[in-house]
């Protein structure tokens, strides 16, 4: 069995992949923290034979958990942030400082739909642009959904936006403290996400797929016009390409991944921007 792991700064997801077969035989996640339990938390390191892991948890708390699985895993592989991998040229000019969950995004993305807009839903939501020769151009970083909600304590931070309501309602005027908060909030990201795309596209001169992770993809996703697809395992998919083990894997193939979606043509994105300016 292979062991991924993306720690991330609110959780630490997991899931077991058999090597054989390439299925996804379970998969969890545990509030991110300074120690882990295996058995408890995760699962049995018995049946492990090779670990991935992505993490951008402090430094001392991937030390501790490499230390804890290289005892009882022969293979422990660990993500950096590099110049360059898989065809991407880092965009940033300390390549290091990259995020990793944003570099295995963008080197899932890439993989999957040449050039693309990846965009990471988490504690922060971070919107990474590959342009299709592979020249990652770096980013935006903003407070994800429970971030901002928590900055205002407003009392709000226990009521999460309800992932099934409508989107038009999220758009609606709030009426009381946790609407006017949670739809403000929506709003924030959803419009930034859009703008942000079409920004960065216009600037380029090139429409790119959009790729949607993270915790809170799904309830973003209703409110992100641009099309998209959400892929909840893209910073797996980064760890399956940088480190391929099973047979899948070496012909390129990441699990979930999704249909490359089909961009709306540059006039449309343009059109688009250029009326949102004139209003
Ligand atoms: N069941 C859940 N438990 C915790 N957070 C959730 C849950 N469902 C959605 N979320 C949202 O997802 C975010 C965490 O997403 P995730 O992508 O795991 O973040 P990170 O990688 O930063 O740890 C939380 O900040 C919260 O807004
Ligand atoms: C921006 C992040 C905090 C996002 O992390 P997450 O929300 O997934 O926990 C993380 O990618 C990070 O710590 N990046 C380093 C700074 C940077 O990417 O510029
Ligand atoms: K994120």
């Amino acid at each position: 069995m292979i062991l991924d792991l993306d720690i991330g700064n609110t959780l630490s997801k997991w899931r077991l992949k058999d090597a054989e077969s390439s299925e996804i035989r379970s998969r969890g996640a545990v509030w991110t923290r300074e120690e882990w339990r295996p058995g408890a938390d995760i699962p049995d390191l018995d049946v492990v034979e090779a670990v991935r892991i992505s993490s951008v948890a402090r430094a001392a708390v991937l030390d501790e958990t490499v230390t804890l699985l290289r005892r009882q895993v022969r293979h422990v592989f660990v993500a950096r942030s590099l110049p360059e991998a898989l065809g991407v040229v880092n965009g940033y000019e300390e390549p290091g400082r990259l995020g990793v969950d944003r570099w295995m995004g963008a080197l899932a993305g890439y993989q999957l739909a040449g050039g693309c807009c990846a965009v990471d839903c988490g504690s922060a939501i971070t919107i990474d642009f590959v342009l299709p020769g592979g020249v990652h151009l770096g980013g935006f970083i903003i407070p994800g959904l429970r971030l901002m909600k928590e900055s205002l304590k407003l009392g709000t931070r226990n009521v999460a936006i309800d992932p099934e309501s409508e989107a038009d309602a999220l758009l609606e005027p709030g009426r009381r403290t946790v609407d006017a908060v949670n739809h403000g909030i929506y709003m924030a990201a959803v419009s930034a996400i859009n703008r942000i795309y079409s920004e960065v596209c216009d600037q380029q001169g090139v429409a790119l797929p959009m790729l949607l992770t993270g915790g809170d993809a799904r309830v973003v996703s209703r409110g992100v016009q641009v099309p998209h697809a959400v892929w909840p395992d893209m910073v797996y998919g980064g760890l399956e390409a940088s480190f391929p083990l099973t047979f899948a894997e070496r012909a390129g193939k990441m699990s979930g991944a999704p249909r490359v979606p089909e961009p709306v043509s540059l006039e449309k994105i343009r059109a688009g921007l250029a009326f949102s300016m004139l209003l």
